[in-house]
């Protein structure tokens, strides 16, 4: 079993009858939904909000029940990856862009696991290019201003055509290498007109399961 897979289907577990579940986005969650799926045939009562077209899909193909995210206020668990996660549970999100639904659906959340091969634990967040969501309109001022604070911007491409997220915007990515005031940087970004989200997700996950050689390990959000 790869370490997705076990992490994956361990959080699958902490769903509980009667719960509604906020469903990730990626190819770990990918793991959590086929075991869910299983769950669901066997009698498990869920409904389950979607944070991306991808995921709306797979639901879908495993008969899992969906649930507009209009249609209620709070959301018991969500069960999300991420693509770079420090000591703290601080992480970046974002790497198949969809950190706008992500962090919409984790607003609203009473318990948010992470599910993580070993390979995303870093001591600092930065390695990993940090995604920004921005609207289309005025992007490339935006972009400039990235550019000269020395960021390294680039904007994400698919097909040599802009990269559209579901909600319709671009995604700049951002090296950054070691972001050292992950909360400064964060404000920086939510500051910027033109910025709709990005992909720094701090003091969210309370659990994070990590997919290892021997097992999954459960790591708990210092409070
Ligand atoms: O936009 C994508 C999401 O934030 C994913 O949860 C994140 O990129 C991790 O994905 P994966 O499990 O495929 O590495």
């Amino acid at each position: 079993m790869n370490e997705k897979q076990m992490a994956g289907g361990k959080a699958a577990d902490y769903i509980e009858d009667g719960m509604t579940i906020g469903l990730g986005t990626g190819s770990t969650v990918y793991f959590m939904l086929q075991k869910l799926g299983k769950r669901v045939k066997e009698g498990l009562q869920i409904k389950g909000v979607s944070t991306s077209d991808s995921t709306t899909q797979l639901a879908k193909s495993l008969d899992i029940p969906l649930i507009s995210i209009n249609e209620i206020d709070q959301i018991d668990l969500t069960i999300d990856g991420a693509d770079e996660v420090d000591a703290e549970l601080n992480g970046i999100k974002g790497g198949g862009g969809a950190l706008l639904y992500e962090k919409v659906v984790a607003s609203i959340s009473s318990k948010i696991i992470w599910i993580v091969d070993s390979a995303k634990l870093v001591e600092s967040l930065g390695t990993f290019p940090l995604p920004v969501e921005v609207l289309p309109f005025g992007s490339h001022q935006v972009f400039r201003l990235f550019e000269k604070e020395g960021l390294q911007p680039s904007f994400r491409k698919k097909e040599d055509a802009y990269f559209i997220t579901d909600s319709g915007h671009y995604v700049i990515d951002l090296k950054m290498e070691s972001i050292k005031h992950p909360e400064k940087t964060a404000s920086w970004l939510d500051g910027i007109t033109g910025v709709v989200e990005h992909g720094l997700f701090l003091n969210m996950a309370d659990l994070l399961i990590v997919g290892e050689a021997g097992g999954p390990a459960i790591i708990y959000r210092k409070k």
